[in-house]
């Protein structure tokens, strides 16, 4: 496990003082994909690279199994960062090296392994990121997914028990991205591998990850399970950038002729749930009507969930009626807006 307890960076620069990180404080469980996301400029880099110590803190701990890195000497320090695997947005590939040679590299750095072991390691690890037939290749001839998956075979070459990510789907088309985090996915199940990623990207979250954290302006304003903190954001950044994935505009609804004490409601169903007949039952035990503005059914990593935009013309008895039910389903009813204004 890792424990951030009261983790600072400060920067000087210009004459004044940058507070990069304030205050963190974080439980990473071991075996998790846990995500880190944020604006630019929030903080995440700085955050990420201090769980290696590529940035010193300013003050507060870094425990990793119970041990404070912040307190390493030299070689404690070089020990944590062969056993830390990193992967970077750029891919950081040596471009004169075959693709071999790049994953081979940090194996020789150890100075630890024969030739044949060294060998026998990449062969495994070529193997694992789908890339044995492209051995001999240098890395000018490979896509930038198969670059970024020369990137990971390298990161995992030393056997690390964590794998920091930085931003490693964000040059990336979509359908790459997918690909690379369905390797991540693969490799943090059949290693059993930590990974501490960071992204500005909520898609990535909903994808891969079991945790987030949303940092904003050097502080963690929310942080829990993705499924709670993507359907239920508290936090004004987080709203927005998971409506942003959602495509939640409902700047529609200012247009629209609405029926003169109709409610609006976005329900919100999780597992099983998303595939229950939930309208039809509605309209079925009471006699309340139902249109449907917006809706979406999809995932999040393994769990199915809906989410539904619907204006209920019904009477206020009718309309807790409705609630109620919905309520005895599981299902999450928020009115977003009432004919009078934002309930
Ligand atoms: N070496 C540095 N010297 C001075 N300020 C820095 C340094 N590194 C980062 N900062 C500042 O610290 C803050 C956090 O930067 P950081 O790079 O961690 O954010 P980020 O969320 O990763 O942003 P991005 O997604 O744009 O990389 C920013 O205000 C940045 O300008």
């Amino acid at each position: 496990m890792i424990q951030i307890e009261h983790l600072e960076k400060h920067y000087h620069a210009g004459g004044r003082t940058i507070h990069a990180l304030q205050n963190i404080h974080l439980q990473i469980q071991k075996g998790q994909i846990f995500g880190i996301i944020g604006r630019s400029g929030a903080g995440k880099s700085t955050l990420l690279r201090t769980l290696n110590l590529l940035e010193r803190p300013s003050a507060g701990k870094i425990l990793i199994e119970g041990e404070d890195i912040t307190q390493y000497d030299s070689r404690q320090l070089h020990a944590l960062r062969q056993r830390t695997g990193m992967v970077f947005q750029h891919f950081n590939l040596l471009y004169a090296k075959t693709i071999a040679e790049n994953i081979d590299f940090p194996l020789r750095l150890t100075g630890q392994y024969s030739k044949e072991q060294r060998q026998q390691r990449v062969t495994e690890l070529l193997e694992l990121v789908g890339l044995t037939a492209q051995r001999h290749q240098y890395p000018a001839q490979l896509s930038g997914g198969q670059k970024q998956r020369v990137g990971i075979a390298r990161a995992l070459a030393n056997y690390p028990h964590l794998l920091l990510c930085d931003e490693a789907t964000s040059a990336l088309d979509p359908e790459t991205t997918q690909s690379i985090l369905r390797l991540l996915s693969e490799i943090n199940q059949k290693l059993g591998l930590t990974i501490v990623l960071i992204t500005h990207e909520m898609q990535v979250i909903r994808s891969i990850c079991d945790q987030v954290a949303v940092i904003d302006a050097g502080q963690i304003v929310e942080n829990g399970l993705v499924i709670d903190v993507f359907l239920h954001p508290q936090h004004p950044v987080t709203r927005s950038m998971v409506a942003e994935n959602q495509d939640q505009d409902i700047g529609f609804l200012r247009e629209m002729e609405r029926d003169p004490g109709s409610v609006l409601v976005r329900l919100t169903y999780v597992g099983s749930a998303t595939y229950a007949p939930i309208l039809s039952r509605i309209a079925a035990q009471t006699s309340a009507q139902i249109a449907i503005l917006q809706g979406t059914i999809s995932r999040i990593k393994d769990t199915p969930y809906g989410q539904l935009l619907i204006e209920l013309r019904a009477n206020p008895e009718q309309v807790a009626q409705v609630l109620s039910l919905l309520r005895s389903w599981q299902v999450t009813a928020d009115i977003i807006e009432t004919e009078t204004g934002v309930a």
